[in-house]
């Protein structure tokens, strides 16, 4: 997809330079594309008054490292939640290699990994026990079940505290430990929402090598992040995502074009804010 340019300034609510959402969805100009890992048309999702997902059309590249960005609030969760099956959309499409996600949910579900922003995991149970039940719940036998999961717990630095209970895990042991849940039947396409969230430094790049493999070896990977700097160096591809619409979308060099990743999104989804409103917070103006 060709990078599109720069929206003009639209109305409250939403970020301020994010289009106007439109009373209804259009229809999709295009049907989903059969060859893309996760090809999304016009999805759409309204909570109450809000509309936070307003005609998504994507399509990711099989074999691609992609990263979807946009401000916080901007329908990325809500967007690759209606994708990879955990939250019904009001319109759209979403396939995943040509499987649709909601006509044919038990086969496109068959096909993902996924690392959910946010929710509970069955944490009474030890780490090793979590991504063991993950293993037996996609169908894995026992035996391939068993070493899968050594082999995570290592890739993961999470040998040490297998027999712990997750619910006693840090943010990002816990985050980690639903990476190898993700991953232990080996997908076909990834879809990982802030997967670096409270990761360690040496952690985060062992997880990267991993997934850099995982595309190396055909795997696509989708992942949601808000660090412009790992994106711009890690995939392949980009969405910028505001206001619930698409904003720019293409490889990471068509959509900077000459820019860094960080000043091209600053560009593309505004709201840069300077402060003036906070001059009681400066020290040289304290009076108390
Ligand atoms: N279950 C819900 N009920 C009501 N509003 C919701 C719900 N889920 C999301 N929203 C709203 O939809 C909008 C998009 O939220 P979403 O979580 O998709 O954004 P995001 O891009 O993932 O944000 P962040 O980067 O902060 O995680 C927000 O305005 C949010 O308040």
């Amino acid at each position: 997809m060709i990078p599109l340019s720069a929206p003009t300034p639209a109305g409250p609510p939403g970020p301020a330079t994010a289009p106007a959402a439109p009373a209804a969805p259009a229809a999709p100009a295009a049907p989903p594309d059969p060859s893309a890992a996760l090809s999304l048309r016009g999805l759409w999702k309204r909570f109450g008054q809000k509309i936070a997902v307003a005609g998504v059309d994507l399509d990711v590249p099989a074999g691609s490292f992609y990263g979807l960005v946009g401000p916080n609030g901007a329908g990325k969760t809500t967007t690759l939640s209606m994708a990879t099956g955990l939250l019904r959309p009001d319109f759209g499409v979403a396939t995943v290699l040509g499987t649709d996600m909601w006509a044919d949910t038990d086969a496109a579900k068959r096909l993902l990994g996924v690392l959910p922003d946010g929710v509970r995991l069955f944490d009474r149970l030890t780490g090793a026990q979590l991504i063991t039940y993950a293993g037996l719940l996609r169908g894995l036998d026992r035996e391939t079940v068993a070493a899968r999961a050594e082999d995570l717990l290592v890739a993961m630095d999470l040998v040490a505290d297998r027999d712990t209970f997750v619910v006693d895990y840090s943010a990002g042991m816990t985050k980690k430990v639903a990476l190898a849940a993700a991953l232990i039947h080996a997908p076909r396409v990834l879809v990982l929402d802030e997967p670096f969230e409270a990761v360690d430094p040496v952690s985060a790049a062992n997880i990267r090598d991993i997934l850099r493999g995982y595309v190396d070896d055909g795997g696509t990977v989708v992942v949601s992040s808000h660090v412009m700097d790992l994106v711009q160096r890690m995939c392949s591809h980009v969405a910028v995502v505001a206001g619930g619409h698409v904003l720019a979308a293409g490889t990471v060099d068509e959509v900077r074009g000459e820019q860094s990743l960080e000043d091209r999104f600053v560009d593309l989804v505004g709201g840069r804010k300077d402060g003036e409103g906070l001059a009681w917070l400066r020290s040289s103006s304290a009076s108390s």
